[in-house]
Protein backbone atom coordinates (compact mmCIF):
# COMPACT_ATOMS: atom_id res chain seq x y z
CA UNK A 1 0.00 0.00 0.00
CA UNK A 2 1.26 3.57 -0.55
CA UNK A 3 1.45 6.72 0.94
CA UNK A 4 -0.71 9.90 0.65
CA UNK A 5 3.02 11.53 -0.05
CA UNK A 6 3.46 8.54 -2.53
CA UNK A 7 0.31 9.22 -4.18
CA UNK A 8 0.97 12.82 -4.64
CA UNK A 9 4.35 12.61 -5.99
CA UNK A 10 3.31 9.44 -8.24
CA UNK A 11 0.05 11.65 -9.82
CA UNK A 12 2.67 14.31 -10.12
CA UNK A 13 5.02 12.29 -12.10
CA UNK A 14 2.02 11.24 -14.37
CA UNK A 15 1.42 14.89 -15.16
CA UNK A 16 4.92 15.46 -15.87
CA UNK A 17 4.87 12.30 -18.29
CA UNK A 18 1.74 13.68 -19.87
CA UNK A 19 3.01 16.89 -20.81
CA UNK A 20 6.16 15.65 -21.73
CA UNK A 21 4.43 13.32 -24.18
CA UNK A 22 2.09 16.41 -25.11
CA UNK A 23 4.85 18.53 -25.87
CA UNK A 24 4.30 21.19 -23.27
CA UNK A 25 6.00 22.61 -20.39
CA UNK A 26 4.96 22.72 -16.97
CA UNK A 27 2.86 26.14 -15.74
CA UNK A 28 5.31 28.41 -13.77
CA UNK A 29 3.45 28.70 -10.07
CA UNK A 30 2.70 32.24 -9.67
CA UNK A 31 3.53 33.62 -6.06
CA UNK A 32 -0.07 35.24 -4.75
CA UNK A 33 -0.01 39.08 -4.89
CA UNK A 34 2.25 38.43 -8.85
CA UNK A 35 0.75 40.43 -11.39
CA UNK A 36 -1.25 37.94 -13.81
CA UNK A 37 0.71 37.74 -16.98
CA UNK A 38 -0.40 38.44 -20.06
CA UNK A 39 -1.79 35.57 -22.42
CA UNK A 40 0.12 34.46 -25.08
CA UNK A 41 -2.36 34.84 -27.54
CA UNK A 42 -3.34 38.49 -25.95
CA UNK A 43 0.49 39.98 -26.40
CA UNK A 44 0.45 38.78 -29.67
CA UNK A 45 -2.58 39.68 -30.96
CA UNK A 46 -2.75 43.12 -29.62
CA UNK A 47 -3.71 45.46 -32.14
CA UNK A 48 -0.68 47.37 -33.80
CA UNK A 49 -2.82 50.18 -35.23
CA UNK A 50 -6.41 51.12 -33.98
CA UNK A 51 -8.96 53.24 -36.15
CA UNK A 52 -12.06 53.42 -34.22
CA UNK A 53 -15.13 55.88 -35.84
CA UNK A 54 -12.60 57.96 -37.36
CA UNK A 55 -13.73 60.69 -39.57
CA UNK A 56 -11.52 63.52 -41.22
CA UNK A 57 -13.03 66.89 -42.48
CA UNK A 58 -11.38 69.92 -44.45
CA UNK A 59 -12.24 72.51 -45.25
CA UNK A 60 -16.22 71.89 -44.31
CA UNK A 61 -16.02 68.93 -46.63
CA UNK A 62 -16.23 65.28 -44.82
CA UNK A 63 -13.25 63.36 -46.74
CA UNK A 64 -13.48 60.19 -44.27
CA UNK A 65 -16.30 58.67 -42.10
CA UNK A 66 -17.01 56.07 -39.98
CA UNK A 67 -13.26 53.85 -40.67
CA UNK A 68 -12.93 51.62 -38.02
CA UNK A 69 -9.52 49.53 -38.76
CA UNK A 70 -7.30 47.12 -36.94
CA UNK A 71 -4.11 45.78 -37.81
CA UNK A 72 -2.34 43.36 -35.33
CA UNK A 73 1.44 42.12 -35.53
CA UNK A 74 2.38 39.88 -38.46
CA UNK A 75 -0.20 40.92 -40.55
CA UNK A 76 0.01 42.21 -43.93
CA UNK A 77 -2.55 44.84 -45.47
CA UNK A 78 -3.48 45.98 -48.77
CA UNK A 79 -5.10 49.49 -48.99
CA UNK A 80 -7.42 49.36 -51.56
CA UNK A 81 -9.72 51.88 -53.59
CA UNK A 82 -10.34 54.16 -56.59
CA UNK A 83 -8.29 57.43 -56.78
CA UNK A 84 -9.71 60.42 -54.31
CA UNK A 85 -11.06 57.40 -52.10
CA UNK A 86 -9.32 58.51 -49.03
CA UNK A 87 -6.09 55.81 -48.76
CA UNK A 88 -3.31 57.90 -48.07
CA UNK A 89 -5.49 59.76 -45.20
CA UNK A 90 -5.80 56.17 -43.40
CA UNK A 91 -2.20 55.92 -44.16
CA UNK A 92 -1.35 59.38 -42.93
CA UNK A 93 -3.11 58.80 -39.37
CA UNK A 94 -1.59 54.79 -39.83
CA UNK A 95 1.53 56.81 -40.11
CA UNK A 96 1.21 59.44 -37.17
CA UNK A 97 1.34 61.76 -39.54
CA UNK A 98 -2.71 63.54 -39.31
CA UNK A 99 -4.66 63.74 -36.48
CA UNK A 100 -8.35 62.56 -37.21
CA UNK A 101 -11.66 65.02 -37.01
CA UNK A 102 -13.39 62.64 -35.07
CA UNK A 103 -12.93 58.91 -33.68
CA UNK A 104 -9.57 57.76 -32.12
CA UNK A 105 -6.79 56.65 -33.64
CA UNK A 106 -4.10 54.09 -31.61
CA UNK A 107 -0.70 53.42 -33.23
CA UNK A 108 1.74 51.16 -31.34
CA UNK A 109 -0.35 51.73 -28.54
CA UNK A 110 0.00 55.02 -28.06
CA UNK A 111 -3.76 57.23 -29.10
CA UNK A 112 -2.96 60.29 -31.38
CA UNK A 113 -3.41 63.57 -29.81
CA UNK A 114 -1.87 61.91 -26.79
CA UNK A 115 1.50 61.29 -27.46
CA UNK A 116 4.57 63.34 -29.46
CA UNK A 117 4.08 62.15 -33.44
CA UNK A 118 7.47 62.41 -33.91
CA UNK A 119 8.40 60.42 -31.42
CA UNK A 120 5.94 58.02 -32.41
CA UNK A 121 6.89 58.45 -35.86
CA UNK A 122 10.67 56.95 -35.39
CA UNK A 123 8.95 53.34 -34.47
CA UNK A 124 7.40 53.70 -37.89
CA UNK A 125 8.62 52.49 -41.14
CA UNK A 126 7.50 54.51 -43.74
CA UNK A 127 8.61 53.95 -47.37
CA UNK A 128 8.02 56.91 -49.82
CA UNK A 129 8.89 56.41 -53.73
CA UNK A 130 8.72 60.73 -53.80
CA UNK A 131 11.40 59.92 -50.68
CA UNK A 132 12.66 63.84 -51.34
CA UNK A 133 16.97 63.13 -50.95
CA UNK A 134 18.81 65.55 -52.52
CA UNK A 135 22.10 65.12 -51.79
CA UNK A 136 23.98 61.84 -53.15
CA UNK A 137 24.53 59.54 -50.14
CA UNK A 138 25.32 56.05 -51.14
CA UNK A 139 22.70 53.09 -50.65
CA UNK A 140 24.61 52.34 -47.24
CA UNK A 141 23.91 56.12 -45.87
CA UNK A 142 20.53 56.00 -47.10
CA UNK A 143 20.00 53.11 -45.14
CA UNK A 144 21.61 54.68 -42.14
CA UNK A 145 19.10 57.36 -42.26
CA UNK A 146 16.23 54.65 -41.37
CA UNK A 147 18.37 54.73 -37.47
CA UNK A 148 18.98 58.49 -37.56
CA UNK A 149 15.07 59.25 -38.72
CA UNK A 150 15.86 62.32 -41.01
CA UNK A 151 16.08 62.44 -44.76
CA UNK A 152 19.97 63.95 -45.19
CA UNK A 153 22.52 62.34 -42.67
CA UNK A 154 22.70 64.99 -39.77
CA UNK A 155 25.69 66.56 -39.70
CA UNK A 156 28.73 65.86 -37.81
CA UNK A 157 26.81 62.20 -37.26
CA UNK A 158 29.04 59.20 -37.33
CA UNK A 159 27.39 55.83 -37.47
CA UNK A 160 28.72 53.48 -34.93
CA UNK A 161 30.70 50.01 -35.98
CA UNK A 162 27.11 48.68 -34.86
CA UNK A 163 25.57 50.32 -36.77
CA UNK A 164 27.34 50.23 -39.83
CA UNK A 165 27.09 46.11 -39.33
CA UNK A 166 23.23 46.44 -38.17
CA UNK A 167 23.01 48.40 -42.27
CA UNK A 168 25.20 45.68 -44.06
CA UNK A 169 22.93 43.10 -42.72
CA UNK A 170 19.70 44.37 -43.85
CA UNK A 171 21.47 45.45 -47.47
CA UNK A 172 22.68 41.69 -47.43
CA UNK A 173 19.10 40.75 -46.37
CA UNK A 174 17.38 42.77 -49.04
CA UNK A 175 20.46 41.80 -51.76
CA UNK A 176 21.43 44.96 -52.11
CA UNK A 177 25.12 44.47 -51.15
CA UNK A 178 26.44 44.55 -54.47
CA UNK A 179 25.44 48.18 -55.02
CA UNK A 180 26.13 49.64 -50.93
CA UNK A 181 28.50 52.08 -51.89
CA UNK A 182 26.12 53.12 -55.38
CA UNK A 183 25.10 56.74 -55.22
CA UNK A 184 21.53 57.70 -54.80
CA UNK A 185 21.21 60.01 -58.17
CA UNK A 186 22.42 56.69 -60.35
CA UNK A 187 19.72 54.11 -59.03
CA UNK A 188 17.29 53.13 -60.72
CA UNK A 189 13.69 53.13 -59.44
CA UNK A 190 13.87 49.48 -58.65
CA UNK A 191 17.07 50.05 -56.23
CA UNK A 192 15.06 52.99 -54.99
CA UNK A 193 12.30 51.14 -53.81
CA UNK A 194 14.70 48.44 -52.03
CA UNK A 195 17.36 50.81 -50.72
CA UNK A 196 13.77 52.43 -48.75
CA UNK A 197 12.54 49.39 -47.31
CA UNK A 198 16.35 48.98 -46.18
CA UNK A 199 16.24 52.21 -44.41
CA UNK A 200 12.72 51.45 -42.72
CA UNK A 201 13.86 48.67 -41.65
CA UNK A 202 16.59 49.82 -39.78
CA UNK A 203 14.34 52.12 -37.70
CA UNK A 204 13.14 48.44 -36.42
CA UNK A 205 9.97 48.72 -36.39
CA UNK A 206 6.83 47.22 -35.25
CA UNK A 207 5.24 48.99 -38.17
CA UNK A 208 6.10 49.29 -42.16
CA UNK A 209 4.02 51.40 -44.42
CA UNK A 210 4.35 50.87 -48.20
CA UNK A 211 2.53 53.71 -50.14
CA UNK A 212 1.97 52.36 -53.79
CA UNK A 213 6.02 51.04 -53.38
CA UNK A 214 5.61 50.27 -57.10
CA UNK A 215 5.09 53.63 -58.57
CA UNK A 216 7.24 53.46 -61.73
CA UNK A 217 8.59 50.46 -61.69
CA UNK A 218 8.61 48.50 -64.96
CA UNK A 219 7.33 44.58 -64.73
CA UNK A 220 10.66 43.01 -63.89
CA UNK A 221 11.99 45.55 -61.29
CA UNK A 222 8.20 45.78 -59.83
CA UNK A 223 8.61 41.41 -59.13
CA UNK A 224 11.98 42.11 -57.58
CA UNK A 225 10.48 44.55 -54.99
CA UNK A 226 7.57 42.70 -54.12
CA UNK A 227 10.19 39.55 -53.86
CA UNK A 228 11.41 41.68 -51.04
CA UNK A 229 8.22 42.41 -49.69
CA UNK A 230 7.37 38.58 -49.34
CA UNK A 231 10.44 38.19 -47.84
CA UNK A 232 9.72 40.23 -45.03
CA UNK A 233 7.20 37.45 -43.88
CA UNK A 234 9.97 35.35 -43.05
CA UNK A 235 12.70 37.39 -42.20
CA UNK A 236 10.71 39.81 -39.75
CA UNK A 237 7.76 37.28 -38.50
CA UNK A 238 6.32 40.21 -36.34
CA UNK A 239 6.23 43.42 -38.78
CA UNK A 240 3.12 44.61 -39.41
CA UNK A 241 2.59 46.05 -42.92
CA UNK A 242 0.26 48.54 -44.73
CA UNK A 243 0.73 48.95 -48.17
CA UNK A 244 -1.48 51.38 -50.81
CA UNK A 245 -2.32 50.75 -54.50
CA UNK A 246 -4.84 51.12 -57.05
CA UNK A 247 -3.54 47.48 -58.65
CA UNK A 248 -4.32 44.02 -57.72
CA UNK A 249 -1.17 43.13 -59.67
CA UNK A 250 0.81 45.01 -56.62
CA UNK A 251 -0.37 42.92 -54.36
CA UNK A 252 2.54 40.81 -52.72
CA UNK A 253 1.64 37.06 -52.50
CA UNK A 254 2.26 37.18 -48.24
CA UNK A 255 -0.98 40.30 -48.16
CA UNK A 256 -3.24 38.08 -45.35
CA UNK A 257 -5.94 41.03 -45.77
CA UNK A 258 -7.01 43.76 -47.32
CA UNK A 259 -9.62 46.77 -46.63
CA UNK A 260 -11.53 48.46 -49.81
CA UNK A 261 -12.13 52.22 -49.76
CA UNK A 262 -14.70 54.54 -51.46
CA UNK A 263 -15.99 57.75 -51.24
CA UNK A 264 -14.19 58.12 -47.31
CA UNK A 265 -15.32 55.52 -46.22
CA UNK A 266 -14.62 51.38 -45.90
CA UNK A 267 -17.00 49.45 -48.61
CA UNK A 268 -15.15 46.17 -47.41
CA UNK A 269 -12.38 44.63 -45.05
CA UNK A 270 -10.92 41.44 -43.76
CA UNK A 271 -9.07 38.38 -44.74
CA UNK A 272 -7.64 39.31 -48.43
CA UNK A 273 -10.04 35.65 -50.02
CA UNK A 274 -12.98 37.65 -48.66
CA UNK A 275 -12.59 40.96 -49.59
CA UNK A 276 -10.81 40.82 -52.69
CA UNK A 277 -13.46 39.52 -54.68
CA UNK A 278 -15.14 40.88 -58.33
CA UNK A 279 -18.02 41.69 -56.77
CA UNK A 280 -16.75 43.84 -53.64
CA UNK A 281 -13.35 45.54 -56.08
CA UNK A 282 -16.51 46.48 -58.27
CA UNK A 283 -18.40 47.26 -55.93
CA UNK A 284 -15.81 50.04 -54.67
CA UNK A 285 -14.71 51.37 -58.25
CA UNK A 286 -17.89 51.50 -59.28
CA UNK A 287 -17.25 49.50 -62.19
CA UNK A 288 -17.28 46.20 -63.45
CA UNK A 289 -14.27 44.15 -62.79
CA UNK A 290 -13.13 40.55 -62.98
CA UNK A 291 -11.00 40.01 -60.17
CA UNK A 292 -8.43 36.48 -60.65
CA UNK A 293 -6.46 34.70 -57.87
CA UNK A 294 -3.96 32.04 -59.10
CA UNK A 295 -0.80 30.83 -58.05
CA UNK A 296 -0.68 33.14 -55.03
CA UNK A 297 -1.05 36.69 -57.12
CA UNK A 298 -3.96 38.64 -58.12
CA UNK A 299 -5.40 40.71 -61.09
CA UNK A 300 -7.86 42.61 -62.44
CA UNK A 301 -9.80 43.14 -65.39
CA UNK A 302 -12.28 46.04 -66.28
CA UNK A 303 -15.16 45.27 -68.44
CA UNK A 304 -16.35 47.91 -71.02
CA UNK A 305 -19.47 48.59 -69.61
CA UNK A 306 -20.94 48.77 -73.50
CA UNK A 307 -19.86 47.73 -76.91
CA UNK A 308 -18.20 50.03 -78.98
CA UNK A 309 -19.69 50.40 -82.41
CA UNK A 310 -17.64 50.12 -85.23
N1 LIG B 1 -5.69 68.33 -46.08
C1 LIG B 1 -6.66 68.24 -46.99
N2 LIG B 1 -7.41 69.31 -47.31
C2 LIG B 1 -8.39 69.24 -48.24
N3 LIG B 1 -8.68 68.12 -48.91
C3 LIG B 1 -7.98 67.02 -48.65
C4 LIG B 1 -6.94 67.02 -47.68
N4 LIG B 1 -6.40 65.77 -47.64
C5 LIG B 1 -7.09 65.05 -48.54
N5 LIG B 1 -8.03 65.80 -49.16
C6 LIG B 1 -9.00 65.34 -50.17
O1 LIG B 1 -9.55 64.14 -49.68
C7 LIG B 1 -9.77 63.20 -50.73
C8 LIG B 1 -9.05 61.91 -50.41
O2 LIG B 1 -7.67 62.13 -50.59
P1 LIG B 1 -6.60 60.96 -50.48
O3 LIG B 1 -5.30 61.52 -50.95
O4 LIG B 1 -6.64 60.38 -49.14
O5 LIG B 1 -7.16 59.91 -51.53
P2 LIG B 1 -6.43 58.62 -52.19
O6 LIG B 1 -7.40 57.51 -52.12
O7 LIG B 1 -5.10 58.42 -51.56
O8 LIG B 1 -6.27 59.13 -53.68
P3 LIG B 1 -5.20 58.71 -54.82
O9 LIG B 1 -5.42 57.26 -55.07
O10 LIG B 1 -5.60 59.54 -55.97
O11 LIG B 1 -3.84 59.02 -54.30
C9 LIG B 1 -9.29 63.86 -52.01
O12 LIG B 1 -10.41 64.40 -52.67
C10 LIG B 1 -8.37 64.97 -51.51
O13 LIG B 1 -8.36 66.05 -52.39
Amino acid sequence: MCSHQDRVGGAARNRRRLRALAGRRPRARRRRGQPVPLRRERAVTAPVVALRDVGFRRNGRQILEDVTLEVRAGEHWALLGPNGAGKSTILGFCGAVTHPSAGTVEVLGERLGRVELAALRRRIGHVNPRHPLDSPLSVREVALTGITSTIELPMRWVAAPDEIERADAVLEQLGLSPIAESRWPTLSQGERGRTLIARALLSDPALLLLDEPSTGLDVAAREQLLETVDALERTHPDLASILVTHHLEELPETTTHAVLVAHGRITASGPVAEVVTSEAVSAAFEHPIDVEHRDGRWSARARRRRAVAL
